[in-house]
């Protein structure tokens, strides 16, 4: 079997205040495969948004390792976490996180004119990464002229333009209806196939679990 790329070991996440400490996280282990989707579910405060900020780099465990390949990255330097997101991750948020005054190709474009892709490349990652969600037809519309199915789309395929290795979703599904939270559950399932992604993707709704190569309860 392929080698895990990302990989949490035991890992926990507490949070203290003048109030006391809260456990976010309890003692987790995942791995994540190229081409593997790996569910998070579990109740609301269960710690699927601590965890998915973990293996994002944005945040620290308590206990607990978190390994890119060989490389570990839960006490890596801020500046290395800097690197391992521009150039290892895709992340697709539960609010979409479009920019409202860009079209649809615009918005997939962003991360490429942050990365200082020449013009040319550009236009081709994003008419295939827009192609790739069944979007090639809507790339000049604002994201206020789309359904929410559609944003998400945009938002999936500005994660997918810049070839990451991994992908993290945060709840992609919840500002969806039913119809369109599995349209979109099916299209990452199958793009983290046909890319060889390795996605974590949280969710409340239980039958998402049906795409996951794993899932891991939570809470
Ligand atoms: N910065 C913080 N300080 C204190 N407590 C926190 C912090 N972040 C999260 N928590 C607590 O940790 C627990 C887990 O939160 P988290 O947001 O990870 O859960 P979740 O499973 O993603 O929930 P939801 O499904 O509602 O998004 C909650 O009890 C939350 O209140």
């Amino acid at each position: 079997m392929t080698r895990a790329l990302l990989r949490a070991e035991a890992v926990t996440r507490e949070f203290t205040s003048r109030a006391g400490t809260v456990r976010a996280l309890g003692a987790t282990d995942l791995a994540v495969r190229p081409g593997e989707l790996v569910v998070l579910r579990g109740p609301s405060g269960s710690g699927k948004s601590t965890l998915l900020s973990l293996l994002a780099g944005l945040d620290r465990p308590t206990s607990g390792r978190i390994h890119l390949d060989d490389e570990r990255i839960d006490d890596a330097p801020e500046s290395r976490l800097v690197e391992y997101r521009r150039d290892h991750l895709g992340i697709v948020f539960q609010s979409f996180g479009l920019l409202p005054v860009l079209t649809a190709t615009e918005n997939v474009e962003v991360p490429l004119r942050i990365a200082g892709v020449p013009p040319a490349e550009r236009t081709d990652r994003v008419a295939e990464a827009l192609d790739l969600v069944g979007l090639a037809q809507h790339g000049g519309q604002l994201p206020e002229e789309l359904s929410g199915g559609q944003q998400q789309r945009v938002g999936i395929a500005r994660a997918l333009v810049s070839r990451p290795r991994i992908l993290l979703a945060d709840e992609p599904t919840a500002q969806l209806d039913s119809a369109n939270a599995a349209a979109i559950m099916d299209l990452l399932a199958s793009l983290v196939a046909s890319q060889g992604v390795a996605a974590v993707v949280s969710t409340h709704d239980d039958s998402m679990s049906d795409r996951a190569t794993h899932v891991i309860t939570l809470g």
